[in-house]
């Protein structure tokens, strides 16, 4: 046993998150964190090209489209799509604290199916956070900002240094990154020195 709490409720001590000063403002697209990303990269066809814009507090909103590509079932969103599309609207919380984090946990509750064609209308905010621990909560509904839920997740993501990705990416990807100043904008809009 490692000792490791992996509970989505917040522990006694965890404390409200705080907005940064130089997030985004209410209303702003937050851009993609990195061009190959399947969740908010514009270089993968097939990918979400989630679009997501920084809300009230710590939290933002997102759209997603679900294409044929993205099927499970017959004219059906996959659901490891949609828990992407959770997933990625989740952390992308991260530009409004200022931090890197990637998701620890993840739990996702599947309400209604969701039709290819649909757009999946995503909110996101932060809730509390402990240390590195972030917990944050998502809701995916459909016919509008305000319709039935369709999906929703539980998340605690871990704040991170970008030695995380220098220690774990491939290389040849990691170089890239490293060689690209757009990357390297993203890597010090979170405050970090690449
Ligand atoms: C150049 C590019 C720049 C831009 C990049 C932007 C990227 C954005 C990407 C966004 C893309 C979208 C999102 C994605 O797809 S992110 C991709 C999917 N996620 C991952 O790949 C993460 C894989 N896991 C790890 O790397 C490690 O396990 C991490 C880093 C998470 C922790 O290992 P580390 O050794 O560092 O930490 P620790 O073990 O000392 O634990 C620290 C604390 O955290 C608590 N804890 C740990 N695990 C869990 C858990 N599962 N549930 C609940 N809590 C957990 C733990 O109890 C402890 O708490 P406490 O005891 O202190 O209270």
């Amino acid at each position: 046993m490692s000792g490791r709490t992996t509970a989505l409720a917040p522990p006694d001590g965890a404390e409200p998150p705080v907005r940064h000063p130089d997030a985004p403002a209410p209303g702003e697209v937050i851009g993609s964190h990195y061009e190959h990303c399947f969740g908010c990269g514009g270089g993968v066809p097939h990918g979400l090209h989630l679009e997501a814009r920084a809300g009230e507090g710590v939290s933002v909103t997102a759209e997603f489209r679900v294409k044929e590509a993205h099927q499970g079932a017959p004219g059906l969103a996959h659901g490891g799509v949609l828990a992407t599309a959770l997933d990625e609207t989740l952390g992308s919380l991260g530009w409004l604290l200022r931090v890197i984090a990637v998701t620890g946990r993840l739990e996702t509750d599947y309400v209604q199916p969701v039709p290819v064609g649909t757009v999946l209308h995503l909110d996101a905010a932060v809730h509390a956070v402990h240390g590195r621990k972030i917990y944050a909560t998502a809701t995916g509904r459909i016919g509008g900002p305000e319709g039935p839920v369709a999906v929703r997740a539980s998340a605690v993501f871990i704040e991170v240094k970008i030695d995380h990705f220098i220690e774990n990416g491939r290389p040849a990807e990691i170089q890239a990154a490293l060689a690209d100043p757009d990357q390297v904008k993203v890597a010090r809009a979170f405050e970090v020195n690449p």
